[in-house]
């Protein structure tokens, strides 16, 4: 018998509802304990030293190290009380997760005593040895520095008995080695841009910041057995498995009522996210059984990405406490729905305008087309790079289908922000507009509130689809770090405000008078992007063919998708706007190449060894069951009676045959091609190779052992199975 199989079921019958308790009945009352904002720096910070981190935080200019000193004493004051022992500069290198490292604020004060030290120093700025994180050839280990500088706008939190303080991480060198340096750079690019903009329409706009709201989908497995599936505790995602006779054809999961262990699970997690002034405040049933999503309210980008990088780290360990484990994979299972990491994208300015919601009048509508129709141009020319930021190994099989979008990068903007954009193409002529056909125009726009409003319609198959105030960029995956796919919008949403602005900037001075100026702007760019504005399904075999003939791109290999970082329009936007250098620009790719050959590599090799080593053997002992079986019946019944009996068993044990036969020959075959794709050395060419030559082995072993799961007896069967991982809470 299988036993970690029914011991992990049996485990299973155990379990109950592990109790929570909340600190109070109002959340307000805990929330943001655990972090150092204005609250607790105003309670321990001297005035200077509040004053300083408060204009850095909102104008982005160093702290000197004076005042570093004043504010680390003030923190380490606060933490203490809250029984802190150790600080860690918390960072998130260019791996699927975050990294720290903790020192105890233990030190030798003057007299060889101990004391409890933290200086200004520390606070600002470390050398952790860098050496094991991805670098992409930047960082050699013979020069294995690295710093790690605090990030003054993401306040300091507390977890466990540690401080942590947000940095971004980069080499001795000074290049980024870490996903939040670009996002910060790119953020300041659309704020110069944005700004630029935004001062046609009002002169007292100074700051423009981006707003984001993840929601993140997630997939929550009985501990034991999870434990019992090697691939899922390995790769993150289940390699085999037949699918459950029932799954989510009924849509009875989505929205259905939370189980009792989950709520439960939930409840742990949104306390210590409040503790650590995380906003989440949505939760629901996903699609799929055993799926689940939590979102919280929108923030600052910078600050919302680091929430969800925390996030991440706190749900892995309260899922434990409710012996869960919490699978962030895109596809965990192949068949039903996956994982996604839908990013609420917007951009507001300091004198409280949402730039992608409509205005109040007819000239904060135009502002807000202008937007619009700037997001979507950059969508348009940076489809390639979107996608680049977005497309993972493990992404690659969520897209294209079960409400994931498909590949091709495409934007909904639903039917009446749609006839806006055409009317303004039908409306501004080429010669000079009269004031009539100007007031007139205007009085269109006018009216665009009411009727957004009304139609904020949805598409689930669109990758970025406008949803009456924001886009949501509905392709990035589950697993990753937003970092990635903002910082390649926000970039290229800079570099075409810029242009944007210089074209009306030319026109302007040229002679044509402002509004005029913007709407022919406005027109061309509306005429050039319109491929990139789709509103129909996105799954559809028409619209692969319609897509080709606009000529947009449809991209499903990840080291092609890589590749295409280093165009030459994806360099104008991340060179062009400054957010990278070309060297960390190519640094980032091969370690994006690297990860998505290591990541297959170990699928692979998982594979393998689940394939001989426990399906194998168990589909030989059931075969040798059979056989023993028909040589009895061969043994007491005569000829023909026999033969009428063992006839289809004999055709199971040729069935089973073949399928061992196959799944072995497959296996070798797939060894060989790791091993000739491993003597390549060049990163990229190694991605392709594996990309070509060894992903389709993982498949075809798959649909062998699938089928070897519907025959063999279900006692024998050493893996969980589908039906018992997505139904277990
Ligand atoms: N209802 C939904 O929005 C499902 C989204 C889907 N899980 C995805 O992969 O993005």
């Amino acid at each position: 018998m299988a036993t970690i199989r029914f011991k992990a079921l049996g485990e299973l019958l155990s379990r109950k509802p592990v109790a929570v308790s909340i600190p109070s009945n109002k959340v307000t009352d805990y929330y943001g304990d655990l972090v150092f904002n204005t609250d607790s720096m105003r309670k321990y910070l001297s005035k200077e030293a509040f004053k300083a981190v408060i204009d850095a935080n909102q104008n982005g200019g160093a702290i000197d190290r004076k005042m570093a000193s004043g504010v680390a004493a003030g923190m380490k004051a606060w933490a203490i009380e809250n029984n802190v022992t150790h600080y860690t500069h918390w960072f998130q290198p260019l791996t699927d997760g975050t990294a720290e490292k903790h020192d105890g604020f233990i030190d030798y004060g003057d007299g060889g005593h101990m004391i409890e030290n933290f200086s200004g120093d520390l606070l600002t700025q470390q050398e952790p040895d860098a050496s094991s994180f991805p670098s992409g050839g930047i960082r050699q280990t013979f020069e294995a520095r690295g710093y790690t500088a605090w990030d003054v706008s993401s306040p300091a939190f507390i977890v466990g008995t540690t401080l942590c303080i947000p940095t971004v991480f980069i080499s001795y060198t000074g290049e980024a080695l870490d996903y939040k340096t670009p996002l910060l750079k790119a953020l300041a690019a659309v704020d110069e841009a944005a700004v630029g903009v935004c001062q046609y329409f009002d002169k007292n706009v100074t700051k423009v910041h981006t707003n984001l709201g993840w929601e993140q989908e997630y997939f929550l497995i009985d501990e034991a057995l999870y434990q019992a599936r090697p691939d899922l505790a390995l790769t993150g995602r289940t390699l085999m498995g037949h699918s459950s006779s029932k799954d989510q054809q009924l849509d009875d999961h989505y929205f259905g009522s939370i189980p009792e262990r989950v709520t439960n699970f939930m409840m742990e997690l949104e306390l210590e996210c409040h503790k650590l002034g995380i906003p989440v405040k949505t939760r629901h049933n996903e699609v799929a059984p055993s799926q689940f999503e939590l979102a919280p309210i929108y923030e600052e980008a910078n600050l919302a990405n680091d929430h969800n990088q925390l996030l991440m780290d706190v749900m892995k360990k309260v899922a434990r406490h409710h012996k869960f484990r919490v699978l962030f994979h895109e596809k965990p299972f192949a068949g039903i729905n996956g994982s996604g990491k839908h990013n609420n994208w917007s951009l507001g300015t300091d004198t409280g305008v949402v730039l992608l919601a409509p205005g109040k009048n007819p000239k904060g509508n135009i502002q807000f087309l202008c937007f619009v129709v700037n997001t979507l141009m950059a969508v348009y020319k940076n489809q390639d790079l979107l996608r680049a930021s977005i497309l993972t190994a493990s992404n690659s099989h969520r897209l294209g289908a079960n409400e994931a979008p498909p590949s091709i990068i495409s934007a909904f903007l639903g039917d009446e922000v749609s006839k806006m954009l055409d009317k303004i193409v039908e409306e501004v002529g080429e010669r000079k507009m009269t004031p009539d056909e100007k007031t007139a125009l205007k009085l269109g726009i006018g009216r665009i509130p009411e009727i957004i409003l009304d139609n904020t319609d949805r598409n689930r198959t669109s990758p970025f689809a406008f949803t009456g105030n924001r886009f949501e960029f509905r392709a990035v995956g589950s697993s990753t770090n937003n970092a990635a796919a903002m910082t390649a919008l926000n970039a290229a949403v800079a570099v075409q405000l810029t242009e944007f602005k210089n074209a009306v900037d030319f026109l302007i001075e040229e002679g044509i008078k402002k509004d005029e100026a913007i709407f022919q702007v406005m027109k061309k760019m509306i005429i050039e992007s319109k491929p990139i504005r789709f509103n129909g399904d996105g799954y559809s075999d028409n619209w692969v063919e319609e897509a080709k003939e606009r000529g947009l791109t449809n991209i499903t290999s990840v080291p092609e998708s890589i590749s295409k970082y280093l165009d030459p329009e994806a360099k104008k936007a991340l060179v062009g706007s400054g957010v990278m250098t070309n060297k960390e620009l190519e640094a980032r790719v091969e370690v994006e190449m690297e990860k998505f050959t290591k990541k297959i590599q170990i699928e692979s090799r998982v594979l393998g060894d689940l394939a001989i080593n426990h399906i194998v053997p168990v589909a030989v002992a059931y075969q040798t069951k059979l056989i023993q079986n028909v040589q009895g019946l061969r043994d007491i019944f005569d000829n023909g009676e026999f033969e009428e009996m063992a006839g289809a068993r004999k055709d199971l044990i040729r069935q089973i045959s073949n399928h061992i036969s196959t799944i072995k020959a497959k296996v070798i075959g797939m060894v060989a091609a790791r091993k000739e794709c491993n003597m390549i050395e060049d990163a990229t060419e190694s991605a392709f190779a594996y990309d070509k030559n060894v992903c389709h082995y993982l498949d075809e072993i798959r649909y062998h052992i699938d089928k070897l799961e519907l025959v063999v007896d279900n006692e024998m069967w050493p893996l969980p199975k589908y039906r018992e991982l997505l139904f277990n809470n």
